[in-house]
């Protein structure tokens, strides 16, 4: 019986164009003036020093951290350093209210059926904790918040590794199989399967399908495909 869920957000509950033709470009286009702006305040020089740990290069200057940052965004790298820093930017953005988060409107009625029903619902996303509150925070319905129990990115692990999932579940009171892991990438479904939870994949805008885990095509099909 599923007690909780653990969501994707992009592709799953969020249109794939919101993050890739709104979010990352607003990202890339904001970043040099803040990174060069608070390159010495803790939580960015934190992050500056991943970039350049993860380039291997400890004495990078910080135009070739800008030029690498810029690189991953283009690239769509899920680089933790990176993924911390857009959040952070896009802080701005909501705030000035450039864009809101956008929502499926299926998603946010399933999650508002689920969460009445008593599921536990819960995120694991690539985009930061913080991205991720904001974009709740700011979502075209609203403050989603308050229907959130938790939020992981990849501090936990990269959603392709069975032991990311292995360690969301060991910070969880639910079994592993208690617990219902939506995305729409076949290798976070496999990996999630691997550690044990039930997977459903979110198939929207051509994704490739996954063979091995049920899927449907909107949340409206969920109950559908529950009986089956
Ligand atoms: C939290 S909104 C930003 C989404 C993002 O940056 C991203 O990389 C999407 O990854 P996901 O794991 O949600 O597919
Ligand atoms: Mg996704």
């Amino acid at each position: 019986m599923i007690k909780a869920i653990l969501t994707d957000i992009e592709g799953t509950i969020t249109r794939i164009s919101f993050v890739k033709e709104i979010l990352f470009p607003y990202a890339a286009d904001k970043l040099p003036e803040f990174v060069t702006q608070h390159a010495d305040t803790p939580e960015v020089r934190t992050q500056l020093d991943a970039v350049r740990t993860e380039l291997g290069e400890p004495q990078a200057s910080l135009e070739r951290v800008i030029t690498s940052l810029l690189n991953w965004i283009a690239e769509d790298k899920k680089i933790t350093s990176l993924k911390q820093l857009q959040g952070m930017i896009w802080q701005y953005g909501y705030q000035n209210g450039d864009f809101t988060g956008h929502i499926y409107p299926d998603a946010y009625q399933f999650l508002c059926a689920e969460h009445d029903a008593g599921k536990a619902l819960y995120v694991y996303s690539s985009g930061s904790v913080q991205a991720q509150q904001l974009l709740f925070a700011h979502s075209d319905y609203g403050d989603m918040r308050p229907m959130f129990s938790g939020y992981f990115d990849t501090r936990v692990g990269a959603k392709q590794q069975p032991e990311a999932y292995q360690t969301i579940v060991s910070q969880l009171s639910f079994a592993a199989h208690e617990i219902l892991f939506l995305s729409d990438v076949v290798a976070e479904l496999d990996a999630a399967k691997a550690a044990g939870m039930q997977t459903l994949q979110l198939w929207r805008d051509g994704q490739p399908r996954a063979q091995a885990h049920p899927f449907i095509e909107d949340f409206s099909q969920y109950h559908a495909q529950e009986s089956q």
